[in-house]
């Protein structure tokens, strides 16, 4: 049977939730190839230009804002590993809830970096994954960004679980730094080397393997042609995404014992 890709029957080991982030990574690889499908549009990120009425602000900020509200009405915050870009602008679910397995403290609630994950997408990813330039698929473009930074978003967020497992693990070691708020000791505490070496090794190939056009005979396979620079996909796991998870990891031990 297919394997779903947040965790299946709830289990939360080190083990399960670094296999739930090895997942993640395909959707946010295969998102990295729907982007760049389109130039960089600017026009989409332009609050001046799409003059939506009664809205004010640029087009993506229009289809993120529009399709939260719509999914949040849908039951997708109920789950805790999701996180919206625009929680102020919510409506609430208005279908049954599901009894999701609730692993993390209630500090949790109070965590969410999407408005870092934003800035450094729009910043630092945009203008090394796409072409410049622009073809008019404004909507289409706000729509690829949207499911690009959920995945992401999701996988930085995850951090807490992953948080939550490494406290459960060992609390004698993270207790006294927590309560020292000793941030660059828990940093220190919760970092592996080794593995966050394998994730960008491992996403790296990803991208070359997902992003290669497949032919049906070998002369088409020695010219490969890819659909994005795979060093883009590695580049900023080191450089952002898995910072980020580690911030938001530190943030959630910091409110372990609240
Ligand atoms: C997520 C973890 O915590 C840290 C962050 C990692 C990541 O974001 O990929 C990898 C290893 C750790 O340094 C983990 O231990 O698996």
């Amino acid at each position: 049977m297919a394997q779903a890709e947040s965790n299946p029957g709830n289990v939360y080991t080190l083990e399960s939730v670094r296999k739930g982030l090895v997942r993640q990574e395909d959707t946010i690889v295969y998102g990295l190839i729907d982007r760049a499908r389109f130039p960089l549009n600017s026009h989409t990120y332009e609050e001046n230009y799409s003059k939506i009425p009664g809205f004010c602000g640029s087009l993506v900020e229009f289809v993120v804002q529009n399709t939260e509200a719509v999914q949040a009405k849908a039951g997708r915050y109920q789950n805790p590993e999701e996180n919206a870009f625009f929680p102020e602008h919510f409506p609430l679910s208005i279908v049954p809830s599901y009894p999701f397995t609730q692993i993390l403290h209630p500090g949790a609630a109070s965590i969410n970096i999407n408005k870092s994950i934003w800035k450094k997408y729009f910043d630092e990813l945009l203008p090394i994954l796409v072409a410049s330039g622009g073809d008019g698929n404004y909507a289409q473009t706000a729509a690829s960004d949207l499911s690009l930074l959920q995945a992401i978003s999701r996988r930085i967020h995850y951090g807490k679980f992953v948080a939550e497992v490494k406290f459960r693990e060992s609390p004698q070691d993270y207790e006294p730094l927590i309560r020292a708020k000793d941030r660059e000791g828990l940093m220190k505490l919760l970092t592996f080397e080794s593995v966050e070496e394998m994730v960008r090794k491992r996403v790296e190939k990803k991208a070359m393997v997902f992003g290669q056009d497949v032919g049906l005979n070998g002369d088409d396979e020695k010219k490969v042609k890819r659909k994005f620079d795979p060093s883009v996909a590695s580049r900023s796991y080191q450089k952002w995404i898995i910072p980020l998870t580690k911030e938001v990891q530190v943030e959630y031990l910091l409110r372990r014992l609240d």
